[in-house]
């Protein structure tokens, strides 16, 4: 397939301008979005007006939309706080430390039918500026922010978008739909009604 050259990205803008060129082929280019991502270097000043935190759980910020190919977001992590044990949607996920340091811990799919706690298959720790990536046929996944005195800010690339994924309880694997919001959308507060259902976290 075709390879866009990887050129170093300056700025955010950058970096989203090359993404949705990527994204003009149907296919995605896991190394190359990967790439692309991780040679960005993370500047606050580029996202600042993204980042916005909640005292209780990790937000969800809307930064674009991709042309309905793919959506980008800020999620911003306080101390302590993580996500549940969940799946992807059959989309790519691709996750870029932009501050701070994250744990991602990396879970089998459970049996439907045999009750019983969650095999867990790996677990890393990413660091700033490095880009992951992971899909429902790798497995699902639990991100924690587990410092006790520093915030993580990361990028994430879902392609295509989604609005809901599955949440898993780690001692049974029972699962649950559950919808996703956006803590806000464009740098912009999303309107109380819309944002009551966000349970991921
Ligand atoms: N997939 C999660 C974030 S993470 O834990 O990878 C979300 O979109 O909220
Ligand atoms: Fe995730």
């Amino acid at each position: 397939m075709e390879q866009t050259e990887v050129i170093k990205p300056e700025t955010l803008d950058d970096l989203i301008k090359t993404l949705h060129k990527i994204f003009e082929n149907d296919s995605v280019n896991v190394e190359e979005v990967q790439s692309i991502m991780e040679a960005y270097e993370s500047n606050p000043q580029d996202w600042m007006k993204f980042a916005k935190f909640d005292q209780y759980r990790y937000t969800r910020n809307l930064v674009d939309e991709g042309n309905g190919k793919f959506n980008l977001m800020i999620l911003c992590w306080g101390e302590g706080h993580g996500s549940s044990i969940h799946d992807h949607t059959d989309a790519h996920c691709f996750l870029k430390l932009l501050q701070g340091q994250l744990k991602e811990t990396l879970f089998e799919w459970p049996d439907r039918k045999l009750p019983a706690g969650m095999v867990q298959k790996s677990q890393r720790v990413l660091l700033e500026n490095q880009c992951a990536y992971i899909n429902d046929s790798i497995g699902l996944h639990r991100v924690e922010n587990v410092s006790h005195t520093e915030s993580a800010v990361s990028l994430h690339l879902y392609s295509p978008p989604f609005q809901a994924c599955q949440t898993f309880d780690q001692r049974t694997g029972h699962r649950n739909g559950v919808k996703m919001t956006f803590w806000s959308r464009y740098g912009e507060r999303t309107p109380y009604e819309t944002t009551v259902s966000q349970e991921n976290n």
